[in-house]
């Protein structure tokens, strides 16, 4: 099948790389021009484990990237992988979605054979009906061979490409039978060679199970983080208890980590706009509400921990970690974030240390000192709090010695406990 997708961003990039190691032929295209030239050297725009690898392989073959439309009418279905950010209020700005939508439907208009338009795009379920559609159907003239359906994403950042190629379950939300086959047709040689679950549905359902998951994996770290609080406050490991927890099959072994939080383009952006799109009908969601909440106090009761044993004001406070996730310098909505303010406010300075991460972070805060390695950030340090879990964080020893003071509070659990330091778990 020849197979356009519109966006090459983080998800954009994976499901064009990876339809293409599928044998599909694919058109990528993005209006940024300098993301187009980097996909068409073979280079991957993001940091993502074995994507450059499949862009080698199939640019210049089956993947080529354009900053044009043309390809659309060619191919024979087309795949919506734009951005849908956060408006002030937590609902999700549909504009740029929309703006390609009506884009892919111009150019649409002609087709005289029957084309799918797919939204990958995480979208709350009215606005498929409300908005997206018509702005295909307004771009085509109404053309009739034209049909929208929905097939939600569950790719972590971190693992994007294993992720695709491995789904729990993949969803086909449409309108037609007609529209189930085409999907199919794309998805056959991944489900060839991995059992997957095949959901089918309408649009709106498909895009409500994106938002179920999110919200549901959000809500079941914020409720072991809360916990986890109440483990501390009787002095007991959080960790140990959930293990112990995750051992009922009803409630799994995945994602019990409690800590300083869960942050990211994902989870923070989705449950939000849950929540306002909730709000919109009428209905109070408590429940996510306190998610929501549970999840902002982390970071301050990893600061409140570290108070207890030194005074912030004038302290060099080293943060070790700015990535939202190990494996990452995706910083968007990172716990280091909050992390960051608050010691400010506290009146510390702050060394922070990342592996990957730290040229984002500067644009964000140009003020605080960047240490060339953890060593370097925990030297001479009054303190320090342990935002990401990389495991070169897990590896450090001696490295604590050249600390001034020796506190440590770990927001993940990954620092070896050892003498000469003072050692805070946030949950155990
Ligand atoms: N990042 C993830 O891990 C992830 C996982 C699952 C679902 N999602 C969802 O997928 C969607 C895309 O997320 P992302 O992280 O890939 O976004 P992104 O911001 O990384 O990428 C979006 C891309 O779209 C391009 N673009 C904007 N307007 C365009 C237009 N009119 N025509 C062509 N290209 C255009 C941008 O230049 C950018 O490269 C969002 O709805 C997100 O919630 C993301
Ligand atoms: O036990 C855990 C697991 C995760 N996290 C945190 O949760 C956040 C999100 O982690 P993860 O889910 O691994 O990464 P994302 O790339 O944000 O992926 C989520 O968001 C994507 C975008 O919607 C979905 O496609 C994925 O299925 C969903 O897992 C990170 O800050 C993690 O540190 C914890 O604190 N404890």
């Amino acid at each position: 099948m020849h197979i356009s997708v519109i966006g090459s961003g983080y998800v954009g990039t994976t499901v064009a790389a990876c339809f293409a190691e599928l044998g599909h032929k694919v058109t990528a295209i993005d209006i940024d021009e300098e993301i187009v030239n980097t996909l068409n050297e073979g280079k991957a725009p993001i940091d993502e484990p074995g994507l450059e690898d499949l862009l080698e392989k199939h640019v210049g073959d089956r993947l080529e990237a354009t900053t044009s439309y043309d390809a659309v009418p060619e191919s024979d279905a087309t795949f919506l992988a734009i951005g849908t950010p956060s408006n002030a209020d937590g609902s999700i700005d549909l504009t740029a979605l929309e703006a390609a939508a009506e884009a892919t439907g111009e150019a649409l208009a002609e087709k005289s054979e029957r084309h799918l338009v797919v939204i990958k795009s995480t979208v709350t379920p009215m606005s498929i009906g409300d908005v997206l559609e018509p702005a295909v159907h307004r771009g085509a003239n109404d053309n009739e061979n034209i049909e929208v359906g929905m097939n939600p994403e569950f790719l972590r950042e971190g693992s994007a490409v294993s992720d695709f190629m491995h789904p729990d379950k993949v969803v086909y939300g449409t309108r037609s039978e007609w529209a189930t086959d085409k999907l199919h047709q794309v998805f056959e040689p991944l489900l060839e060679q991995h059992d997957a679950d095949i959901v089918e549905t309408d649009p709106a359902t498909a895009s409500m199970i994106k938002y179920a998951n999110n919200a549901f994996l959000a809500s079941k770290i914020s409720l072991v983080n809360d916990l986890g609080n109440i483990c501390k406050e009787f002095g007991l490991d959080a960790y140990e208890v959930m293990e112990a927890v995750g051992l009922d099959d009803r409630i799994s072994e995945q994602f019990l980590r409690s800590g300083v939080g869960w942050g990211g383009s994902c989870f923070p952006k989705d449950v939000n706009a849950i929540i306002a799109a909730a709000r919109e009908t009428g209905y109070d969601p408590a429940l996510l509400e306190a998610t929501v909440e549970v999840n902002d106090r982390q970071p301050e009761r990893m600061l409140d921990l570290l108070e207890k044993h030194v005074d912030l004001e004038g302290a060099r406070i080293a943060v070790l970690g700015l990535a939202f996730k190990p494996q990452t310098d995706d910083i968007r909505n990172s716990r280091a974030i909050p992390t960051i303010e608050n010691l400010q406010e506290r009146g510390a300075e702050v060394a922070a240390y990342d592996p990957v991460a730290i040229d984002p972070m500067r644009e964000r805060f140009p003020e605080i000192e960047y240490a060339d390695s953890a060593a370097d950030a925990l030297a001479d340090a009054d303190g320090t709090v342990v935002v990401t879990d990389w495991d070169e964080f897990a590896a450090l020893d001696e490295e604590f010695d050249a600390m001034k003071n020796g506190v440590v509070v770990d927001g993940r659990r990954i620092i070896q406990r050892r003498d000469g330091i003072i050692y805070e778990g946030l949950t155990f």
